[in-house]
């Protein structure tokens, strides 16, 4: 037996998550560390749970001696009422996926956004950043867009099927960045922006297993610019694989992946991670199909 100082017990509460690859991520970074660490996916369509009782699911996470929770889609959003406090930039971008149980209160921070940034500061190290393409205004476009701006990016265009989507959102991050150029396009609009952007970031869903193809037209792809994608399974999604023919520096989407664990980790228990001892479990995950 131990107490909630002596171990940790830490859930992943969302939709579909059975599958996740953050569980032992953090488990193994636990037992590099010589920590006691569960971590559990708690599964909102195995449970039949609505997304709605999420403050409920933290109310009895607190009572059985839960540590924290990762919370993911679709629950980022609908937490926030739920907490007792919330980081300055989670509260900037509307949505906590971490929530740590301290004294009794809630409190919630965004990983997705600090994770993305780092992978960013290490994946493409010097890459520049000023003039941005980005598809995907859903849950990780906005945070990688508040990521992208809050390391510098100073023309931020961004596009998505749903339109009243990409709106509101781009007026949210003009809020935040009232210095910078935060622009709603059109997919028609890609091939003149891609002619004039550093780079381009993927966070739409297209190039997962599931939803496989690319999310755009890569004619206008040329050998100077980055690519940045979200997804991670797989992790050489088709965009950064005909990005990397072209000769273009990649950003695959384990380096998110990895960034939101490593900074989830340390927010839980103070210790901070080797991130490339992380990528090295990720991918070899990855690669046993897990
Ligand atoms: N690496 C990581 O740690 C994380 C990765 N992800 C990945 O990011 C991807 C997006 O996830 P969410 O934002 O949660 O999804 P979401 O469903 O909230 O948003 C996706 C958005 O993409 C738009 N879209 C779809 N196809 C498009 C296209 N061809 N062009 C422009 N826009 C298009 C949709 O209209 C929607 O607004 C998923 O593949 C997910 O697995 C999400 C969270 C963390
Ligand atoms: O959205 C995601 C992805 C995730 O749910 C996963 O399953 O790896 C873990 C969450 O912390 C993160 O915010």
């Amino acid at each position: 037996m131990s107490t909630r100082a002596e171990s940790y017990l830490v859930g992943l509460i969302g939709d579909g998550v059975m599958p996740s690859l953050t569980p032992p991520m953090h488990e193994r970074a636990a037992e590099v560390h010589g920590l006691r660490y569960l971590y559990r996916p708690i599964d909102l369509t195995e449970l039949e749970l609505p997304a709605s009782g999420i403050g409920e699911l933290l109310q009895a996470g607190a009572k059985l001696g839960f540590n924290a929770f990762n919370v993911t889609h679709p629950c980022k959003q609908l937490v926030l009422g739920h907490l007792d406090d919330i980081s300055p930039t989670a509260r900037a971008i509307g949505a906590v996926n971490t929530v740590v149980i301290q004294d009794g209160k809630f409190i919630g921070h965004n990983t997705d956004a600090s994770g993305f940034s780092r992978g960013l500061a290490e994946g493409l190290p010097g890459a520049r950043k000023k003039k941005v393409l980005q598809l995907g205004a859903g849950g990780a476009g906005a945070a990688v867009a508040y990521a992208l701006l809050a390391s510098g990016t100073e023309q931020l265009h961004i596009v998505d099927l749903d339109e009243d989507r990409v709106n509101h959102r781009v007026q949210e991050l003009r809020k935040n960045f009232p210095q910078a150029l935060v622009h709603a396009a059109t997919p028609a609009q890609v091939p003149q922006l891609l002619g004039e952007v550093d780079g381009l970031l993927n966070a739409t869903p297209i190039g997962m297993h599931h939803h496989p193809g690319l999310p755009l037209d890569i004619a206008a792809l040329e050998s100077r610019h980055w690519v940045a994608d979200c997804i991670y399974r797989p992790v050489d999604t088709e965009l950064i694989v005909a990005a990397r023919n072209l000769g273009c520096q990649v950003l695959d989407g384990g380096y998110m992946a990895v960034g939101q664990a490593v900074d989830a980790f340390e927010i839980i228990t103070g210790i901070r991670p080797e991130t490339q001892q992380v990528r090295g479990h990720l991918l070899e995950l990855l690669e046993k199909g897990l």
